[in-house]
């Protein structure tokens, strides 16, 4: 599990150190982290060095005296103020400086040009001068190695603001947001995270990796049983949207559910023809997953209702999420996407786009289930205010029916045992890792298959 960590704690990390081990030249570390990077992406050629008034500006400026001794180097001081002692380091060890005419003009004839304009002190959004810069680098297919962070984005944001594109970023002691929520991520080009001997602490905001879900996976053992393993409910699907219902239940066998029953109103025999092993009708069951193609129903509230009254935790997805019972819903995941959640919470998918953090987390302090908002990053929160990221994948998996797959996945994961937060990101991230190991436009169902080769792969890497 990756820690993400805010501006604020990364802030406070280092005021500890300036407070407890003054000599400590945390700045000459980033530098020397930044001039490493720099020389490993692209090896020799001409520098540019866009550099900002802050700290930012300054590890810019000490890489730059770094790098001078061996490579032509040019500094642009972007907003006129420099770090003094780095300003005064760079031009010593024969960096030259140029003016934003002479920024611009010299893009042609450089292989790497360093972002240090504005890092964590960054405010989203560039000045125009920075932003002309910016877009040329892209005009001219520039590789941009950020310091810390693209200028123009919020570190703790996912929006992406108008910003560098950086191939590289190199980043100090843990991720920020904006280095793996999309779209800000995207922006972020390959991360290098670097300790330079910062004592970070742990946060409500973490991202789950592959070994995080080969741990948790519910690997049957000499005693289980179908019982044992989860028998778990679909409703899902109806006469008009009947493909629904077999994406859940697919989900659901291909993630090892002990039992698939289903109850929902596609016909039974569509069901059987594709998977013979679904027991049609209702029975004991440890879970159940509602919502995916029910469509305009009219008792899509007394069907949630069902599942309160009998205990039953349940995965909750699409028209079902609509429906929601009154009380605390512990133990219940429910699995919108921007648009669903916005309809929840009564504000715009615009909004919940802007702010996914903030949204999730409301949702689920709100019903007392855990929240798994789908899409590009996904991250399911907890009612303790706790989000987790699921492992990212390609966007391969960025079309219709993924969400009912994904829905009968989680379902088989809650029936297993698992506790719903970690269903939804244990759930998420193997859709991710499966499109991520067979890219290309397999359809849900198609991708599904393929998991159980991948859920074996991953468990036996333990
Ligand atoms: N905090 C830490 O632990 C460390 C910080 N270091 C560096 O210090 C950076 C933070 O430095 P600062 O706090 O000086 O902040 P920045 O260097 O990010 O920003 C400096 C100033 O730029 C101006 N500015 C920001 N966004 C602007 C915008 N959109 N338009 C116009 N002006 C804008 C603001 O006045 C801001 O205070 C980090 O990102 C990192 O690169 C490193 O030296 C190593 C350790
Ligand atoms: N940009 C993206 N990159 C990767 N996966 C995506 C992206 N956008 C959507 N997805 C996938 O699509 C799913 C969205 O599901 P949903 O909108 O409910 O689809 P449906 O209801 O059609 O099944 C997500 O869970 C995720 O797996
Ligand atoms: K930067």
């Amino acid at each position: 599990m990756r820690q993400i960590l805010s501006a604020k704690q990364i802030r406070d990390a280092e005021q500890h150190v300036f407070d407890t081990q003054p000599d400590v030249d945390l700045m000459g570390r980033a530098a020397a982290a930044v001039a490493r990077i720099a020389d490993a992406v692209t090896p020799e050629g001409t520098v540019l060095v866009a550099v900002g008034p802050g700290y930012n500006g300054g590890d810019g400026l000490f890489a730059a005296a770094r790098l001078a001794p061996h490579r032509p180097v040019l500094l642009w001081l972007a907003m006129g103020k420099a770090h003094e002692a780095g300003l005064e380091a760079a031009v010593r060890a024969g960096a030259q400086e140029v003016d934003a005419v002479g920024a611009i003009g010299s893009l042609v004839d450089c292989s790497l040009v360093i972002d240090a304009v504005t890092g964590l002190g960054s405010r989203p959004g560039l000045p125009a001068q920075v932003a002309t810069f910016a877009a040329a680098c892209e005009d001219e297919h520039v590789t941009v190695l950020s310091v810390d962070l693209p200028s123009g984005l919020d570190a703790d944001a996912a929006e992406p603001h108008e910003s560098f594109r950086a191939a590289h970023t190199v980043t100090f002691a843990a991720p920020k947001p904006c280095h793996v929520l999309q779209p800000a991520a995207s922006r972020c080009g390959r991360l290098h995270v670097v300790d330079i001997g910062l004592d970070v602490e742990a946060g409500n905001l973490r991202q789950a990796e592959e070994s995080d879900v080969a741990r948790w996976w519910p690997v049957p053992h000499e005693g289980s049983d179908k019982y044992s393993r989860g028998v778990v409910t679909v409703d899902t699907g109806s006469e008009t949207y009947p493909g629904a219902a077999l994406l859940s239940c697919a989900g659901a066998l291909h993630a090892g559910a002990g039992m698939v029953r289903y109850t929902g109103r596609a016909p039974s025999g569509l069901i059987m023809s594709r998977f013979p092993s679904v027991v049609i009708g209702d029975g004991r069951s440890e879970a159940t997953v509602l919502g995916s193609g029910w469509g305009d129903t009219d008792n899509a509230a007394s069907r949630v209702e069902w599942a309160k009254l009998h205990r039953l935790p349940a995965v909750v997805d699409a028209d079902a999420l609509y429906s929601l019972p009154n009380g605390r819903l512990e133990g219940w995941l429910l699995t919108p996407h921007a648009g669903e959640l916005g309809r929840i919470l009564g504000c715009t998918r615009a909004h919940v786009e802007a702010q996914p953090l903030e949204c999730a987390r409301e949702a689920a302090r709100h019903t007392g289930a855990s929240v798994l908002l789908k899409g590009a990053t996904q991250y399911i929160a907890e009612p303790s205010g706790r989000v987790t990221i699921a492992v990212a994948g390609p966007a391969w998996t960025a079309r219709a029916g993924s969400g009912d797959v994904l829905a009968g996945i989680c379902g088989a994961l809650l029936a297993s045992g698992l506790p719903a937060w970690k269903a939804g990101v244990v759930g998420a991230s193997i859709q991710a890792i499966t499109a991520t190991r067979h890219p290309g436009p397999y359809t849900p169902d198609d991708l599904s298959a393929r998991m159980p080769q991948v859920i074996a792969e991953l468990t036996s890497e333990l």
